[in-house]
């Protein structure tokens, strides 16, 4: 049964036109720190394809919101060629952001909207005047994301719920026709008609569109059959990056959550053997030999 759902979904993939096309997001010998602090990622590398859906699970602190920032443009790591989305530098060229195609929905009260900078979602004003306030769209798509969203237009934005301002928030991270999209944990305040009802328009979109999501939560419910592939962070490293549906652990009856958890149980069982019985032989790392060295570089003790 497996075999063949397996066989469907890789005949589906195989038929659309842009999974021929070159990666969405290509990251390739990644460092970042922030400040003069230690680097949350050491030599990473990530290959997502166009018309893919990722969930982004780990850790609290592993680094999935820097990551997905890093995607957005929002830190400059390197040179050019080190995070490339939709073939351009993430952080160099401002355009991606500008034009719609590349898109962040992060948990903060902000929405990045193009040249108009980050725009707050909490002032005394409506949401219409939130909504269409955003040059340029097509009203059909706009009428299509205000109904998916269940959104009253009269809201005002400083006495709304929090669920009903992350409704507008979402709404007009939308309303451009993305290429690709990143989610942080967006959905939490969300109801769960309006995360499912979210969840199938993402799926189109990538679907129809070719579009590509990488999306970071701790909430599973639903995206078993949702996500194409999964990656695993662990204290910055890249432990896994496969397709869901070649996931061993979910080849049998146990759910995303179950495979989830029992990798950072065993990442939290793992971090006190070494905090109990730290190896001596201390190899200098390259970020300086301080007598206190975080669990990230536990990878330098030998
Ligand atoms: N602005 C910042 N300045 C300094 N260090 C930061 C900053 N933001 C995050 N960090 C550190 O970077 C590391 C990765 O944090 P990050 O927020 O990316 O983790 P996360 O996986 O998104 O966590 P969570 O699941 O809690 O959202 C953590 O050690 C964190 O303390």
């Amino acid at each position: 049964m497996l075999q063949r759902r397996k066989k469907m979904g890789e005949e589906e993939e195989n038929e659309k036109p842009w999974s021929n096309s070159s990666s969405s997001i290509r990251v390739c010998g990644m460092q970042f720190a922030y400040d003069a602090q230690s680097p949350v990622f050491v030599d990473f590398n990530l290959n997502v394809s166009p018309g893919s859906r990722w969930l982004l699970v780990g850790a609290n602190g592993s680094g999935k919101t820097t990551l997905l920032k890093i995607l957005a443009g929002k830190h400059m790591v390197g040179g050019r060629d080190v995070v490339s989305v939709l073939n351009g530098s993430a952080f160099h060229d401002t355009q991606l952001v500008c034009s719609g195609d590349l898109a962040y929905l992060g948990a903060s009260w902000t929405k990045t909207l193009g040249s108009a900078g980050e725009i707050p979602l909490q002032g005394d004003f409506s949401a219409e005047h939130m909504i269409f306030g955003v040059e340029g769209i097509d009203p059909v798509r706009r009428e299509k994301l205000i109904e998916l969203l269940d959104i009253d237009l009269r809201w005002r934005m400083h006495k709304v719920s929090d669920g009903q301002r992350r409704r507008v928030q979402i709404c007009m991270g939308l309303l451009h026709p993305f290429q690709v999209l990143l989610l942080d944990e967006v959905t939490v305040d969300l109801d769960v008609v309006a995360r499912m009802d979210l969840l199938d328009f993402f799926k189109e979109e990538c679907d129809q569109r070719g579009a590509t999501i990488v999306y970071a939560t701790h909430i599973f419910d639903g995206l078993e059959t949702w996500a194409t592939h999964l990656a695993y962070i662990q204290d910055g490293q890249l432990r896994r990056a496969e397709k869901l549906l070649e996931i061993d652990e979910l080849k049998s009856s146990v759910n995303l959550l179950s495979v989830v958890e029992s990798w950072l149980r065993s990442e939290t069982k793992c971090e006190k053997k070494k905090l109990i019985n730290p190896t001596p032989q201390i190899q200098v790392s390259p970020f300086g030999t301080s007598p206190f060295m975080p669990s990230r570089h536990m990878a330098y003790y030998r």
